[in-house]
């Protein structure tokens, strides 16, 4: 998608064709729309980082309690988002066995007892086993450490997010 198609787009097309690049969190393109015009898709994603990087502690752990559990119950309830099903299913969460999926809830449980928000990791970047690892890994980090890797992988996800979003509508046009 060219840039110049973006810049020209009301708020409402943006916000409905940006929306959910950081998961069930619309307010965060809504925002950078007024940092318009973008000189391209790396600019729109510096934008998303530099907002999410200047929120507060508590606005962070927001953004990351607006993600799913990785195989919890949005996936089992089918409610997950567009975007995080295909993830999800990428990387393994829609085929776990009972055992795999009980490791899952008890790691999801600590991890979240533990830090007050849920562990959050860019699914189409690891493998189920990669998941298990870094969650298993990742308990061990102080709450601000753990905060900030999260961050990271939220923003991971949207750049994927986004990059799917302009390739998808320039094999749409050809
Ligand atoms: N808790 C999570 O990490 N959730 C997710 N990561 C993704 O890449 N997609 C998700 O739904």
């Amino acid at each position: 998608m060219d840039i110049n198609v973006v810049n020209a787009l009301t708020y409402e097309d943006f916000v409905k064709l940006f929306g959910n690049v950081v998961e069930k969190c619309p307010l965060i393109p809504a925002a950078i729309w007024s940092h318009r015009p973008f000189k391209d898709l790396a600019d729109i994603e510096a934008h998303i980082k530099e907002f999410i990087h200047s929120l507060p502690d508590s606005g962070k752990e927001g953004v990351l309690r607006c993600h799913p559990d990785l195989a919890g119950l949005d996936l089992q309830s089918g409610t997950l988002t567009r975007e995080s099903q295909e993830e999800q299913s990428q990387a393994g969460m829609t085929t776990l066995d009972s055992a795999e999926s009980l490791q899952m809830y008890r790691l999801n449980t600590e991890y979240k007892e533990r830090f007050g928000f849920p562990f959050v990791i860019c699914a189409r970047l690891n493998s189920k086993a990669d998941i298990v690892r870094q969650l298993s890994e990742r308990l061990k980090n102080d709450r601000a450490a753990e905060r900030e890797r999260a961050v990271e992988e939220v923003t991971k996800i949207c750049s994927l997010r986004l990059r799917n979003i302009v390739l998808s509508d320039i094999q749409t046009k050809l």
